[in-house]
C-alpha cells in the first residue's frame, strides 16, 4: 500500500505549482526529480532542446507516445502555438490519471488529449476515431523497443507526411539502436542528433525529418 512514486509527484505539483502556469508545473516536477525521486521525465536539461524543435516547428498538431506523468506533456504543449493540440497516448490507467490530473493543475485541459491504450492499437485508429489526417510532429518517449515499430505503423497508416518531425528521447540511453540505425539509413528521412553530455548520463535526442 502507500503512494506510488507517480502520487508523491503529483502530491508535489499540487502543493509547489501555481495552478494555471504550466512553467511552474515543469519546475516542480524538475525540482521533485532532482532533491527528491530522480524520474524519467525528459527533464530540463534536454527539456531545452524540446523546446528548441518546438519552436522551429511550431506544430498545430503534436504526437505523444508515453505520456507517463504528463512533464513532456505539458512543457511541448505550453510552446504549441495558437490553435495547436497535443494527443498524447499512455497505456497505464494509473500514469494516465496522474497525467490528466498534472495537466488540469497547469491549465493545459484544452490543449492536451490523453488517449488510453497501447500505441500499436491506438496509431491505426487515430484517423477514423480521433479525426487526425496527419500530425506535424511526433515526439517519441516510450518503450525504447517499440520506437522503431511504431515508427512504420505511423507510415503505414499515413499518420506522417511530407515534413513530419519526429523527435525521439533517448536514443543512447536507454538507447533505440534499432529506430537510429532505421532513420539514419533510410533515404525517407533526414536525421540531426542533439548529444546532451550531462552529471549523470550521456544521452541524446535524434530529430528525423520525414521526406515522403
Ligand atoms: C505496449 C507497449 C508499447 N506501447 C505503449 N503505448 C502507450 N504507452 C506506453 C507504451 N509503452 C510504454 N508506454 C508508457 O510510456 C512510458 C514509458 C517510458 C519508458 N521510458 C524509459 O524507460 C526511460 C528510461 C530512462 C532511464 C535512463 C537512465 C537510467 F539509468 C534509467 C532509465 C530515461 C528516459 O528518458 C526514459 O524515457 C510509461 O508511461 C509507459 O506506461
Ligand atoms: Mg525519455
Amino acid at each position: 500500500s502507500g503512494m506510488s512514486k507517480e502520487e508523491r509527484i503529483l502530491d508535489w505539483v499540487k502543493q509547489h505549482a501555481v495552478v494555471g502556469d504550466p512553467q511552474s508545473v515543469v519546475d516542480a516536477m524538475d525540482v521533485y526529480s532532482r532533491q527528491k525521486e530522480w524520474s524519467m521525465h525528459v527533464g530540463d536539461i534536454k527539456g531545452v532542446i524540446v523546446d528548441k524543435v518546438m519552436e522551429e516547428v511550431k506544430p498545430q498538431i503534436l504526437l505523444e507516445l508515453g505520456t507517463y506523468c504528463g512533464y513532456s506533456a505539458v512543457r511541448m504543449a505550453h510552446l504549441l502555438p495558437p490553435g495547436g493540440h497535443l494527443f498524447t497516448i499512455e497505456f497505464n490507467e494509473s500514469f494516465a490519471t496522474i497525467a490528466q490530473q498534472v495537466i488540469e493543475v497547469a491549465g493545459l485541459r484544452d490543449k492536451i488529449s490523453i488517449l488510453k491504450g497501447p500505441s500499436q492499437e491506438i496509431i491505426p485508429q487515430l484517423k477514423k476515431k480521433y479525426e487526425i489526417n496527419s500530425v506535424d510532429m511526433v515526439f517519441l518517449d516510450h518503450w525504447k523497443s517499440r520506437y522503431l515499430p511504431d515508427t512504420k505503423l505511423l507510415e503505414e497508416n499515413g499518420i506522417i507526411r511530407k515534413g513530419t518531425v519526429l523527435l525521439a528521447d533517448n536514443v543512447i540511453c536507454p538507447g533505440a539502436p534499432d529506430f537510429l540505425e532505421y532513420v539514419r539509413n533510410s533515404k525517407r528521412y533526414e536525421c540531426t542528433t542533439y548529444p546532451v553530455e550531462n552529471i549523470r548520463v550521456n544521452d541524446a535526442l535524434e530529430k528525423a525529418v520525414f521526406l515522403g
